[in-house]
């Protein structure tokens, strides 16, 4: 008998691109135990396409429709810019085989992919982001009124092999989410630049500023995930009065860091808006 928390089992899936997010969604769900021979890839860059199949012995097809006819799951990981051309080609095949639809792009809403493949299909809106590769992803889902339990169901198995999922009600906080989450790992990479050469330009050598500053970012986040402490308790507890924290954080306030944070996070919720308008 299926014990009730049993994950429901994946159905074929194709993958409509194989670029960068597919490759680490693809690593991550045979890594959770789905079979290659349940995963298609439509790709049309043929060294892409030959180092799937090789790394992970999927199936590999150089045009959507093929990818897609046999699965009753799509995610759909081309570029935004691509999207409508993409789901235009695909809509006869939708509208016949009536497939759960998860798109993983960014700006995009589930209405226009529903429109542009003909109407009345199950989307799945996702935003994950590129620790998927290493299964310590996140992604923020939204349905559509047409998904139904059971696809739900499988989207969150789908998205949970990338990592941890958080179910967004409201569409529209889609491009929070990747602001937040979706482009967030560059901005951690982007601290970690500035921190090496910070630690650089004070002197250390290039091995030791890097060392440091990995391992920095690698411990504060296990901090942060260990339990409910809030950042600014954590950030508080090294913070000693009058001490070096007090300085440094001092002069990040002083600069508007906090500012700069909230800017660049709406710069992105805005661009995933324009996105959706340009390529409507
Ligand atoms: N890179 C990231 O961190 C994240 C990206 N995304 C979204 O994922 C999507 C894909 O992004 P990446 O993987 O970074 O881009 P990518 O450029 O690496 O992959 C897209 C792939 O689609 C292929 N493609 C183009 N036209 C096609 C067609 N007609 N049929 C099938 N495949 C086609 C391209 O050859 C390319 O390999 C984008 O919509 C992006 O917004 C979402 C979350 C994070
Ligand atoms: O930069 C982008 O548009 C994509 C979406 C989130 C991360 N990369």
């Amino acid at each position: 008998m299926k014990s009730p928390d049993a994950k429901p089992s994946l159905p074929t899936i194709a993958f409509i691109g194989g670029g960068n997010m597919a490759r680490s969604l693809i690593g991550g769900l045979l890594q959770a135990g789905a079979t290659a021979n349940q995963v298609h890839v439509a790709e049309p860059v043929a060294e892409l396409r030959d180092a799937l199949a090789r790394d992970f012995n999927v199936h590999v097809f150089s045009d959507a429709a093929s990818a897609a006819t046999h699965a009753e799951v799509w995610v759909l990981a081309v570029k935004p810019q691509v999207l409508r051309e993409v789901c235009t080609v695909l809509a006869p095949v939708a509208q016949a085989n009536q497939p759960l639809v998860v798109s993983i792009a960014a700006g995009i809403t589930g209405a226009q992919i529903g429109r542009w493949l003909g109407g009345g299909i199950a989307v799945v809106r996702c935003m994950p982001n590129t620790p998927a590769l290493l299964g310590a992803g996140v992604t923020g889902l939204h349905a559509n009124s047409t998904v139904n339990a059971e696809q739900r169901d499988i989207a969150q198995t789908l998205l949970t092999s990338a990592g941890k999922t958080v179910w967004v009600d409201d569409e529209s906080l889609m491009d929070a989410v990747t602001g937040v989450s979706g482009s967030g790992p560059a901005y951690v990479f982007l601290l970690a630049e500035a921190l090496q050469a910070a630690g650089e330009a004070e002197g250390l050598p290039a091995d030791a500023a890097r060392t440091l500053t990995i391992e920095t970012l690698l411990g504060a986040s296990r901090m942060l995930a260990a339990d409910d402490t809030p950042a600014a308790e954590l950030r508080r507890r090294v913070t000693s009065p009058n001490g070096t924290t007090q300085a440094a954080i001092e002069s990040f306030e002083a600069d508007g860091f906090r500012e700069v944070v909230a800017r660049a996070v709406h710069a992105a919720r805005i661009r995933g808006a324009e996105l959706a308008a340009a390529n409507d």
